[in-house]
């Protein structure tokens, strides 16, 4: 699947939890099948537990709590129990907030083992408001944690279910955890990623970037506790933007690990982003994961965007290519748990309160509102669209009521507070009367049934962040009105249905609203636009509401939260076989190489070293003319061409001049320009031109197309070389793709040549030679050859490393039925030539990631590797000869 084109799963697309459960299965099956381990659990890593912990601790150990508190505005509070002489040291009670995440990960124990893993969360003492400090619990009751842990189940889990869910807490400094999450996560992150820049915010804001290092440090301590638990075959989902650095950390102590991560919260476009001090340090981490999955397709597309204009990564069909190591970006948006919320909107204490609620407002309409007061959820702005309503639309004056119900932020904001209150003061004052209050606020936490019943009784539901991730109170509503209240459905307002099916405004800057546009999708900033949705979903006939609230209904009972738990493990499991252990090419070893060079040292053959230029020998930079060798390179290339015994050559897709004029002084290296076109041998300054008697009329036609779109990209520019031609746009908007397929549908299939996407550049040359030629011609003439390294970084490479599998895969010298013999085809009546190398002794190098697609045995990680390697071999050489003077 194109990873950046095809939504996952798309708004009416029938979704079945059992479908993705099968799909599931057979994934698995098939990789069993193909021998790839699997553990059969899911590690899910999140900010805290949802567990909430408190230490019955002894005297002396309290500490004051820190500021500002750290459970979540919507939590229950935990329960206090006083400490009693045979109390457990632990007492654990659920932690609530992010419901739609926690059911949807508790509902894979139907089918997986299941890890969370999370940060304990403040440790609070036994007496009320009291916390402990983390510093000061010691390793014995961390301990105990963990068996407390253990053998804890919410109470909600199935106790029947023997696949139960295990904690598993991450200990973080008390500074540490604050300077994460109310510094860096809340004051940093959170504000970039719901587009509010750092000084609209706070204006005692310091710097963007203070916090950093407290992000670095608990990010790390996350890393440390994932390989603590981790087992071969296992599943992992990074959850959210607290823990962005996590999917680079994991892979550095887990090369092979296959690794989701999920971002709850929206993405910002690129713009906003590269504001971020640290945006490479982020985007870094991010990209260490197989898999990256957003709520919307437009959030991945920020985040793709974001990685190719601010870090210059490309993008393939598929996903991010950052070194070889190619990152998968998906979106799925989470859903609730609407069995759940079906049960509970039923019970039993809610219609009392829905009845009173009724004779409360009787006669008028009501509007539903509840939101966190934080600045992203647009409350003010609500509250001026329904004084715009009472404005533009006077005969709702004295009829309809708005209940807003906020519940404190974690980020307080008095000066919110204020300007709501003072708000609905005015407008209660402006339209409101001795006998009529047309907004009700309350700033309060609300009691699920209250909430609930709220839900039910409404007549319009107005949700209209500035911007927000995704959002439950929309879905809970859609299920409240089925499940709650008689209303009035067919088309001519007759009979009676289950059901009250009233409408929904929903601000369009929410990751849920793509998926439920049967919703009133409004911009919440345009005041007269959400005034007039209200007006019409007052308005709306009975059976536009039933129309509208079945598809919704449809949509979040199908898109659950189950549902989406279940398709994160199926995504990931679809990465196994891309990314899986079969796939990564181990690290260069070192030793084995310095053995066999010692070894082919004392035979009386040769060793081969070929290297590619750019990526390998020097890094890849903005400008070409500036990826000059370094004293190191030359010195590598110096010192290991001055061994009679070893043969080197530069295969590159440069022309000769750019070879000369960096390289040439070099007289015992041979040279390879414009990716196989031509050479210069070693010892000699002529260079030979295997092009000379091709048809090179479509230089032209190819060079018109390349300046077509130079002339209009901004910082492109084309390289003409003598047979081939590259355009490079490195330094412009990657607008290539057009390019791209003009040359390869209209041009390519009618002209001898091969269009090659290079490392931001489109390069076009004759069919008939390439590097691969090159490098059977350099083993044709050197057949004696007893070591062979071959490094490159780039995909034209890898024609020299299809020309050096010699051996078929795993073959040994003992294993190797007979001596190997190789021909040339290129029509110059070459017998058939003996090859002395052993398979022990070939070294195809790729530079770049372990992950990345290669037909190399090793890989280095960048081209200072491979100077230092080829360093490192003549100076085991030379100290060699010395000691055996
Ligand atoms: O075969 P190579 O030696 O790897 O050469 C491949 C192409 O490399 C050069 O372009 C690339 O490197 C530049 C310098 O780092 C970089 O600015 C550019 O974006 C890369 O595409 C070179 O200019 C081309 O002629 C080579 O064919």
């Amino acid at each position: 699947m194109d990873s950046f084109s095809e939504p996952y799963i798309r708004q009416g697309d029938d979704i079945s939890l059992d479908a993705v459960r099968a799909d599931i299965r057979a994934l698995e099956q098939q990789h069993i099948d193909a021998g790839i381990p699997l553990s059969g659990r899911v590690l899910h890593v999140c900010h805290y537990l949802p567990v909430i912990s408190t230490l019955n601790t002894r005297p002396g150990v309290l500490s004051p709590p820190p500021t500002p508190p750290t459970i979540p505005a919507d939590a229950d509070p935990a329960p206090a129990p006083a400490p009693a002489s045979d109390a457990p040291i632990w007492t654990l009670a659920p932690r609530y907030g992010h419901a739609a995440m926690i059911s949807g990960i508790q509902s894979l124990a139907a089918t997986h083992e299941q890890l969370i893993i999370g940060w304990t969360g403040d440790i609070l003492a036994p007496t009320p408001n009291e916390r402990i400090s983390s510093d000061n619990v010691p390793a014995s009751d961390r301990a105990a944690l963990d068996d407390a842990l253990a053998a804890y189940q919410p109470k909600e889990s199935d106790p029947d279910d023997e696949r139960k869910i295990t904690y598993v807490p991450v200990w973080l400094d008390d500074k540490v955890a604050h300077g994460h999450y109310d510094g860096y996560c809340k004051q940093t992150l959170w504000p970039l990623f719901h587009y509010l820049l750092w000084q609209d915010v706070a204006t005692e804001y310091a710097s963007a970037d203070s916090h950093y290092p407290y992000y670095e440090a608990a990010n790390a301590a996350f890393a440390r506790r994932i390989a603590e638990v981790y087992r071969p075959g296992d599943l992992v989902w990074v959850h959210d933007y607290h823990l962005l650095l996590l999917p680079r950390l994991v892979r550095e102590s887990i090369p092979d690990v296959v690794l989701g991560l999920f971002v709850h919260t929206p993405f910002p476009s690129s713009e906003i982003f590269r504001c971020l001090p640290r945006r490479k340090e982020i985007l870094d981490g991010m990209l260490g994961a197989n898999l990256i999955c957003f709520q919307t397709y437009s959030y991945s597309r920020h985040f793709t965007s974001t990685c190719v204009r601010v870090c210059g990564y490309e993008t393939t069909p598929r996903g991010i290519d950052v070194e070889g190591h190619v990152t998968s970006i998906m979106h799925c948006p989470v859903g609730v748990d609407a069995e759940r919320v079906g049960r509970d909107i039923k019970r039993p204490g809610i219609q009392p309160k829905i009845e009173a609620l009724r004779a409360l407002y009787e006669g008028k309409k009501i509007i539903v509102g509840r939101d966190k007061l934080d600045v992203v959820k647009g409350v003010l702005q609500k509250l001026r669209a329904f004084e715009k309503l009472l404005q533009d639309y006077p005969e709702w004056r004295g009829n309809v009521v708005m209940i807003q119900v906020t519940s404190p932020a974690l980020t307080d904001s008095p000066k919110l507070e204020r300007v709501v209150s003072e708000l609905v003061a005015h407008i209660n004052g402006e339209y409101g009367s001795l006998d009529f209050i047309p907004v009700h606020h309350y700033h309060q936490t609300l009691k699920k049934d209250e909430f609930y019943a709220l839900l039910s009784v409404a007549d319009l539901a107005v949700i209209t962040p500035l911007r927000d991730g995704m959002n439950t109170t929309s879905m809970e509503f859609v299920i409240a009105q089925q499940q709650n209240g008689v209303g009035v459905s067919n088309a001519d307002g007759a009979a009676e249905v289950e059901g009250k099916h009233s409408p929904l405004v929903l601000s369009e800057f929410m990751g849920i609203s793509k998926n439920m546009d049967d919703a009133m999708l409004v911009n919440p900033w345009n005041l007269g636009d959400v005034a007039a949705a209200i007006h019409r979903g007052l308005l709306m006939s009975p059976a536009e509401k039933a129309r509208r609230q079945a598809n919704l209904y449809r949509v979040v009972t199908t898109h659950t939260s189950h549902t989406w738990a279940a398709v994160l493990v199926k995504m990931l499991l679809g990465q196994v076989d891309g990314q899986g252990q079969a796939r990564m090419t181990p690290y260069l070893p070192v030793d084995d190489m310095g053995r066999e060079y010692k070894r082919s040292g004392e035979g009386t053959g040769k060793r081969l070293f070929l290297f590619d230029y750019d990526g390998t020998l020097t890094p890849i930079v903005k400008t070409p003319s500036m990826a000059v060798p370094t004293a190191a390179t030359l010195e590598a290339l110096e010192r290991l061409s001055a061994d009679p015994k070893n043969i080197v050559y530069i295969i590159s897709g440069r022309d000769g001049a750019f070879l000369e004029q960096h390289l040439g002084h070099l007289k015992n290296v041979g040279y390879s320009a414009e990716h196989g076109g031509f050479v210069r041998e070693r010892g000699s300054t002529e260079w030979v031109n295997f092009t000379e008697n091709l048809d090179m009329e479509w230089l032209g036609e190819v060079g018109e197309i390349f300046r077509y779109y130079t002339e209009r990209t901004t910082g492109s520019h084309i390289e003409t070389k003598k047979s081939s031609i590259t355009w490079h746009y490195r330094g412009s908007d990657p607008e290539w793709g057009q390019c791209q397929d003009l040359l390869e549908n209209n041009l390519a299939h009618k002209r001898p040549i091969e269009v090659l996407v290079g490392k931001k550049n489109l390069e076009v040359r004759p069919i008939a030679v390439n590097k691969g030629e090159i490098v059977k011609r350099i083993l044709y003439q050197n057949p004696d050859a007893e070591f062979i390294f071959c490094a490159g970084d780039d995909k034209t490479d890898e024609d020299m490393f299809r020309a050096l599998l010699l051996f078929p895969p795993g073959t040994t010298e003992a294993t190797l039925p007979a001596p190997l013999a190789i021909t040339l085809v290129d029509g110059e009546n070459s017998p058939p030539v003996k090859l002395a190398i052993r398979p022990e002794a070939v070294f195809t190098t790729a530079v770049g990631h372990s992950s990345k697609r290669t037909l190399a045995s090793w890989h280095v990680t960048a081209p200072q590797e491979v100077v230092d390697n080829m360093l490192d071999l003549v100076n085991r050489a030379d100290a060699d000869a010395k000691s055996s003077l």
